[in-house]
C-alpha cells in the first residue's frame, strides 16, 4: 500500500438515467482511519458512488485522506496533487494533523470515519465532534468502553457535529436505528435476545466434526468475519460489547463488567501474542469437539446466544438448542436480534440477516455517512 490512489482504485459502475440537477449541492470532506478489511472495501464503495451521489443527490464526497496505524496519506482526491509524486507518498500517522487536515478551515462539512479497532483512536471522538467534525464508525470501543468517555462523546455530539455507529451492532443490519426509532416514538425496551456474532454463527453452522474447529476459525478470519484478533469473538467479548451498546442506547448505564460472558478461549491462550494464538489454535479442538458431542447427544445444535433485560441482566454463552428453536435454522453469518418492548411485548420485533463481513459492514458505515449528509445544509 504505497499510494492513496491505489487504496481507492476506480471501480466499474453503472449509471442510472440522468436525473434533475440538484438544488442543494453540499461538499463533504472525508478522512478514513483504518484501511483494513472493512476500511478498504468502504473506500472502494465510496469511490464507486462518488459520481452518482454528485449527480443524483448534489453530494460531493471529497476523499481527503487515509490513515493506517503507522502511515497516512493526504490529498487523495486532488487530481493535481495526485499527479505529483511527493503529495502521494505516505507520512507517519499523526491523527491530530490528520483531523485538522480533513476539517480544513472549519467552513466545510467534514467527517472522520474510524474503521480501526483501536481504543486510542476512539478516545479522539469527543475532540473531533467538539471541533465540528462528524464521526462515523463500526469500531465498538467508544460506545462500550468507559461510561464517562461515552457520555463525553454524547455531550460533544449535541452541538452540531453528529456521531453514528450503526455497524457496531450486527454490521449492516438496521439494529441501532430500529431501537432508536422505537425509543424515539415512545416505546420502552424490555429485553433483547439473539445471536450477535457473525463469526460464531458461521462457526456453529459449519462445525459438524468433519473439519477441526481450528481450521474453521482460520477460514472465518480469512473471510474477514472475525475481529482483527479472533479471541475477541471466541471470548464472547465482542458480543458483550454489542449488548452494552444497545443497553446504553436504551438509556441503561451498563458496562462490560455487567455482562456474564462464557469464553471459548482456553485460559492458557488468553494472554499470548496474536501470532502465537493463531499458531496454537488447535488447542480449541478438543474442548469444542466435546461441546459438539454434547449437542449431538441431545439431538440439538450449538448456537451462540446473548440476552439483555431491563433489570440489567445480561449474558453471552454457547447453548444447545433444539431444532424447533427459531435460532436453530439460521444460515452462514446470520445474526438475529429479537426486541421485546411495550408495543412488541407478546410478539417480538425481529431483525435478521448477515451480521459480519467487509462488504455488509462497509455498507452499514456508508449508510450512516449518507444519513448525516442528508441533514447537511448547502455549503461548498
Ligand atoms: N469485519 C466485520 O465483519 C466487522 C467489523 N467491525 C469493526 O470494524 C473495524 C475494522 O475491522 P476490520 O476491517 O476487520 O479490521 P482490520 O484489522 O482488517 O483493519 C483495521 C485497520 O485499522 C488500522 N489501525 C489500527 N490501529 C490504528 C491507529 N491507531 N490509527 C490508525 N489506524 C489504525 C490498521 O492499520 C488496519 O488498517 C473493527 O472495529 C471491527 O470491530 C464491525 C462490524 C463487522
Ligand atoms: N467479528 C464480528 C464482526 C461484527 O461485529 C462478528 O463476527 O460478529
Amino acid at each position: 500500500m504505497e499510494s492513496c490512489a491505489s487504496l481507492i482504485a476506480e471501480q466499474p459502475h453503472r449509471l442510472p438515467p440522468l436525473q434533475a440537477a440538484t438544488s442543494r449541492r453540499r461538499t463533504l470532506a472525508v478522512g478514513l482511519i483504518g484501511p483494513g478489511r472493512v476500511g478498504s472495501v468502504l473506500l472502494a464503495q465510496l469511490r464507486a458512488a462518488q459520481e452518482r451521489l454528485l449527480r443524483d443527490a448534489g453530494l460531493e464526497l471529497k476523499l481527503c485522506g487515509v490513515a493506517a496505524s503507522r502511515r497516512m496519506w493526504l490529498d487523495c482526491d486532488d487530481p493535481e496533487l495526485n499527479a505529483q509524486h511527493d503529495a502521494q507518498t505516505w507520512r507517519p500517522t499523526d491523527l491530530e494533523q490528520f483531523a485538522a487536515y480533513v476539517r480544513g478551515d472549519g467552513q466545510r462539512h467534514a467527517m472522520l470515519i474510524d474503521c480501526s479497532a483501536n481504543d486510542a483512536v476512539a478516545s479522539n471522538y469527543p475532540y473531533w465532534l467538539a471541533a465540528g467534525v462528524h464521526v462515523v464508525t463500526p469500531n465498538k470501543l467508544a460506545n462500550s468502553g468507559p461510561l464517562s468517555r461515552w457520555q463525553a462523546i454524547l455531550a460533544a455530539s449535541q452541538h452540531g457535529a453528529r456521531f453514528r455507529y450503526e455497524a457496531t451492532v450486527c454490521a449492516g443490519l438496521p439494529v441501532v436505528q430500529t431501537l432508536r426509532d422505537l425509543l424515539d416514538t415512545g416505546d420502552q425496551l424490555l429485553s433483547v435476545e439473539g445471536m450477535f456474532s457473525g463469526t460464531l454463527a458461521w462457526l456453529c453452522c459449519h462445525y459438524d466434526g468433519k473439519r477441526p474447529f481450528s481450521a474453521l476459525v482460520r477460514e472465518a478470519h480469512a473471510l474477514g468475519y472475525t475481529e482483527p484478533d479472533p479471541r475477541e469473538d471466541l471470548s464472547g467479548i465482542d458480543v458483550a460489547r454489542k449488548l452494552v451498546i444497545l443497553a446504553r442506547e436504551a438509556g441503561w448505564p451498563m458496562s462490560l463488567h455487567d455482562v456474564a460472558v462464557e469464553s471459548l478461549v482456553p485460559p492458557t491462550l488468553v494472554h499470548v501474542p496474536l501470532d502465537e494464538f493463531m499458531a496454537r489454535l488447535d488447542e480449541l479442538d478438543a474442548p469444542m469437539a466435546a461441546r459438539l458431542a454434547e449437542a449431538q447427544a441431545e439431538r440439538g445444535v450449538l448456537r451462540h446466544v446473548a440476552s439483555l433485560d431491563h433489570n440489567g441482566r445480561a449474558q453471552v454463552r454457547l447453548q444447545v438448542l433444539q431444532a424447533s428453536h427459531p435460532f436453530a435454522h439460521t444460515r452462514l453469518t446470520d445474526n438475529i436480534v429479537q426486541f421485546r418492548t411495550q408495543r412488541y411485548r407478546d410478539n417480538p420485533l425481529l431483525v435478521q440477516g448477515p451480521g459480519a463481513g467487509p462488504e455488509v459492514t462497509a455498507a452499514g458505515v456508508f449508510a450512516d455517512l449518507l444519513r448525516i449528509a442528508e441533514s447537511l445544509e448547502a455549503r461548498a
